[in-house]
């Protein structure tokens, strides 16, 4: 059912030092921040010849990444995203397996226009995983 590496999310404690550190440092093609108010984050892509990654820093109030940064102060990895072909499908197929989809339980359009879904971290050996149909 799952395809491609999508990306790799990050979350960083200071949005401006990882872009510069990535863009000098690891010399890595670092694009513009975008603020995504639907999943209260402000998102940076970093572009790798295989795969993305994916900087997170808190947008508002209710962030979803405000409790993993305050339980990790100097960031850490967040999740991975897989590529689907069909995430409704994709998520009737889990649902049925027992594992819980996150929030509505309806898509949500993500950073790249496409919908996307998030599985709990505690089904999945700790890790949260993003689903996004391509
Ligand atoms: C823009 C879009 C895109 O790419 O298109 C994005 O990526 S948006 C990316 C941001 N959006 C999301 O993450 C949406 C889905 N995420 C969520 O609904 C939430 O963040 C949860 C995953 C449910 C966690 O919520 P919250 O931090 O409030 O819960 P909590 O503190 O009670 O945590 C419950 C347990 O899960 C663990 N936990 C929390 N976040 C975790 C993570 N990212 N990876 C692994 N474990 C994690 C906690 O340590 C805790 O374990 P212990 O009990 O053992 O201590
Ligand atoms: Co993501």
């Amino acid at each position: 059912m799952i395809g491609r590496l999508n990306h790799v999310a990050i979350a960083v404690p200071d949005l401006e030092a990882a872009c510069a550190q990535y863009r000098s440092a690891l010399g890595a093609n670092v694009g513009a921040p975008q603020d995504e108010p639907d999943h209260g984050v402000t998102v940076v892509f970093v572009e790798l010849p295989n795969t993305k990654i994916e900087f997170l820093y808190p947008l508002g109030e209710d962030s979803p990444i405000k409790g993993f940064l305050e339980k990790n102060p100097a960031g850490g990895i967040h999740h991975i995203c897989y590529e689907v072909d069909d995430i409704l499908a994709a998520r009737d197929t889990l649902q049925a397996e027992g594992a819980r989809v996150l929030g509505s339980g309806e898509p949500k359009i993500g950073a790249h226009g496409k919908p996307v879904l998030f599985l709990h971290p505690k089904d999945f050996n700790g890790c949260l995983i993003e689903l996004e149909e391509v």
